[in-house]
């Protein structure tokens, strides 16, 4: 593990260059697709696509579910760009490098980022199939000091010590409970809080008991590290949980999660959560006025 791996601004910049040299888009909206999610790029319309292999600079994705390409287009008006997997800590990657391309949006112009991720639930309230809107988070690998904000400050994209109380935009999370009343699914919708362990195994019976005691709602493997570091540099956020599974919390319980279920509740879902993001990227508002640069 490399946590204290430290990327230039000047390597940021050389990807976001290299990516603006290839496309036409500016992006005003960045997303990253969790586990079996992937199809959320599909709704893009003059796609360019790029495979993560041929990008310099960029991570490479290895987890079944995660194609490794990045896409822009264009979506209800607005200019996107969508991960078709992400970059987790367990993978092996510093956490700077799980966060490289949040960092590459930013230069990009990009102005709200829309994480979503795969994640068992804690909470009674949350089934598989539901969507949590994500409140608030618990990074616990943040909280002992494995932080992609870790190391000298690039004050280049935020100060030394940004506070996270407000990271995930409260106007956005009104917005999508409006809209999932609209689509007639808000039974399948609630806030909570999501955490973040390091993964990749799934936890065992006491770790699940602490968790809920401590009031996290979902449990997952990523997301946090991303969502620090646009809050750090400025970046709007708003962040969707797929609940695929219930995490086992009873020695009694003969059940028990696997990848290939948290993909298949992905698919199972993939219409209602393009649905919703779909629209809330519709009827957000933008401050920039991004479009199709037709010089490049
Ligand atoms: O990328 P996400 O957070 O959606 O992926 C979750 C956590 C693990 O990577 C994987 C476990 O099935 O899904
Ligand atoms: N735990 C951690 N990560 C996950 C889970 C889980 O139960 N489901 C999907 N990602």
């Amino acid at each position: 593990m490399h946590s204290r791996e430290q990327i230039s601004h000047d390597e940021y910049q050389k990807t976001a260059d290299w990516l603006m040299s290839q496309t036409r888009h500016r992006p005003q909206v960045a997303i990253i697709c969790g586990s079996g999610l992937g199809m959320l790029a599909d709704t893009l319309k003059c796609q360019d696509s790029f495979a993560y292999s041929d990008i310099p600079g960029f991570p490479q994705s290895t987890v079944q579910g995660h194609a490794g390409r990045l896409v822009f287009g264009e979506l209800k008006g607005k200019t996107c760009v969508c991960m078709q997997g992400r970059f987790h800590m367990y993978e092996g990657h510093s956490l700077c490098k799980t966060t490289f391309p949040v960092r590459v949006f930013k230069l990009l112009g990009v102005e709200t980022l829309i994480v979503t991720n795969a994640a068992g639930s804690l909470a009674d309230s949350l089934q598989p199939g539901d969507i949590m809107i994500i409140k608030d988070h618990v990074n616990f690998p943040g909280l002992v000091g494995l932080n992609p904000l870790s190391g000298p400050n690039d004050d280049k994209f935020g100060p030394r010590f940004p506070a996270m109380s407000g990271c995930y935009d409260k106007g956005l999370r009104c917005l999508a409970l409006d809209i999932a009343k609209q689509l007639g699914v808000a039974s399948l919708m609630q806030e909570g809080v999501y955490a973040m362990v390091g993964g990749p195994n799934f936890e065992t019976i006491a770790e699940a008991r602490l968790l809920h005691r401590l009031g996290v709602d979902a449990v997952g493997m990523s997301t946090a590290p991303e969502v620090v570091v646009a809050t750090h540099c400025g970046l709007r956020v708003f962040g969707l949980s797929l609940i695929t599974n219930k995490v086992v919390k009873s020695y009694e319980d003969s059940e028990s999660v696997n990848h290939e279920g948290v993909l298949e509740v992905g698919r199972l879902r993939s219409h209602t959560v393009q649905q919703l993001v779909t629209e809330l990227i519709s009827r957000m508002e933008i401050n920039n006025n991004n479009t199709i640069n037709t010089a490049v």
